[in-house]
């Protein structure tokens, strides 16, 4: 499978039909403490928006709700998979992304048979407060080589500037969130977020 190598990461369907149509072909919602039935209409209105623009939707957590709701691609952290009926999953054909932070995540995550791996953070982010050290580019060569063809994502703290480095490493995508949302004009912002991935891609 390959991932494109811009994932975008938002918190609402807002985000979605705002920049999905930039031409966006990855994106995960992300959405926190809101009800199942709020979350459940995010979804349903995200999967309608990245249906129509050919975007591959990831529902991030709320993986009962993607497959009630027909989607293809959940994100679980590690707890969220401890918890998760992986089954399930499987049986309703969805693929599925794992987060990773350290060799014993990774040893779970791949047990796990995911359709990529996630390693983060790899620079220091403002999204959320994290138990783990920036990880740095050597780590994400390190993930390449126990990963062997598993497709790897790198999250946190990236940016434009940030990319070459991420991919050189062995990434095959990078995941962001504030450089675009917190970003004073977010549409320019993936619209050079695309151009920089096009070499990747
Ligand atoms: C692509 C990607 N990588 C990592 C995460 C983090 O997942 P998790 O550890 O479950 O934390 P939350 O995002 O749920 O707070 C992710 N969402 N996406
Ligand atoms: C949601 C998330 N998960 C991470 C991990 O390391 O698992 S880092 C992260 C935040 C990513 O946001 P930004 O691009 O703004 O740094
Ligand atoms: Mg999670």
């Amino acid at each position: 499978m390959k991932l494109d190598p811009f994932y975008l990461i938002v918190d609402s369907a807002a985000w979605i039909e705002r920049l999905v149509p930039l031409g966006v072909k990855l994106v995960q919602l992300r959405i926190k403490n809101r009800s199942d039935e709020e979350i459940r209409s995010e979804i349903r209105i995200a999967k309608a928006i990245c249906a129509a623009y050919h975007c591959q939707l990831i529902v991030n957590d709320y993986w009962l709700l993607a497959i009630e709701e027909g989607c293809d691609f959940v994100h679980l952290g590690q707890e969220d998979l401890a918890a998760a009926d992986l089954a399930a999953i499987r049986t309703a054909g969805l693929k599925l992304g794992v987060s990773t932070h350290d060799e014993t995540e990774l040893q779970t995550a791949l047990a796990a048979e995911p359709d990529y791996v996630a390693l983060g953070p790899i620079y220091p982010t403002i999204l959320k407060k994290m138990k783990w050290a920036p990880q740095g580019l050597a780590r994400i060569s390190a993930w390449r080589e126990r990963g062997g063809k598993m497709p790897l994502v790198a999250i946190g703290g990236l940016n434009i500037e940030r990319l070459e480095g991420v991919f050189a490493h062995g990434a095959n995508s990078a995941a962001v969130v504030t450089d675009i949302t917190l970003n004073v004009d977010p549409e320019a912002r993936t619209r050079e977020w695309i151009g920089k991935t096009r070499a990747w891609r």
